[in-house]
């Protein structure tokens, strides 16, 4: 067997807080042809309809599921607000997500390069495995607009979700590279083609 047959993946870890743009640049690196893991659909997953987690988080919190799985504004307005809530939440669905993942890496595991999107890498210790982080980053003003304009949200439930999440300022220094989404959608898209480029290069 050569050398490049045993080699894995090289794993990017993609996170950001919330409305920095993950989901878009998530996208730019699969249309460079990079297997990209979402951890976001992955917990959709087990919560949607026959979802894999949807009769313990009933027994958990109680009225928060229904036919379609689980009602995540329901579920959301249990969590968001309460600490210990929240993590008896998370003591069910990381466990689960990091198993998806797996699967992920050995269904993939010819490929280069390979992108986990986890928005919560940082703050969930994701980081563990990952060989280049990389943090999508806007300004807080961008952040804010976007994520104001999203339907079901409010200022109070967006302040609650950043202070649950590590400041983007923490986040940038502890980045290995930094995609600008305050910047026109072609200027990201470059941004992330040379990421690719330079790590592909990293392998060679
Ligand atoms: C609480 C839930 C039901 C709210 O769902 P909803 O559709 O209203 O919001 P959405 O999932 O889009 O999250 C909105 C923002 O909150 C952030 N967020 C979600 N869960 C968490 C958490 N555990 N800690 C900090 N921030 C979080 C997301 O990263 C995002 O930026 C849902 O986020 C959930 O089940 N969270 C627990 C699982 C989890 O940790 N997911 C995040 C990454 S895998
Ligand atoms: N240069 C840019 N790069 C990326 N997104 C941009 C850019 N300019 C504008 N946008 C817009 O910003 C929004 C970013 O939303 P997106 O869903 O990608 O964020 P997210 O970080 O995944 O959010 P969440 O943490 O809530 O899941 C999109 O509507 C996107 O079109």
């Amino acid at each position: 067997m050569t050398e490049e047959n045993n080699r894995r993946p090289l794993i990017i870890g993609l996170t950001g807080s919330i409305g920095m743009g993950k989901s878009t640049v998530a996208e730019m690196f699969a249309d460079e042809g990079v297997p990209v893991f979402d951890a976001d659909a992955a917990v959709h997953i087990l919560q949607g309809p026959g979802g894999a987690l949807v009769e313990e988080i009933e027994s958990l919190f109680p009225g928060t599921t229904g036919p379609e799985g689980v009602d995540r504004q329901k579920l959301g307005a249990a969590v968001l607000g309460n600490r210990e809530a929240l993590s008896r939440l998370e003591q069910i669905i990381h466990p689960a997500v990091g198993q998806m993942r797996l699967d992920f890496l050995s269904a993939n595991s010819d490929a280069p390069l390979i992108l986990f999107d986890i928005p919560l890498l940082f703050e969930k210790t994701g980081a563990d495995g990952v060989d280049h982080i990389v943090v999508v980053s806007a300004s807080e003003a961008d952040q804010e607009e976007r994520v104001l304009a999203r339907p079901n949200m409010t200022r109070e439930k967006f302040e609650k979700i950043k202070s649950l999440q590590m400041p983007d300022a923490e986040k940038r220094k502890r980045a290995d590279s930094v995609i600008d989404t305050s910047v026109p959608l072609a200027e990201t898209r470059q941004q992330v083609q040379n990421c690719v480029q330079k790590l592909k290069a990293s392998l060679a």
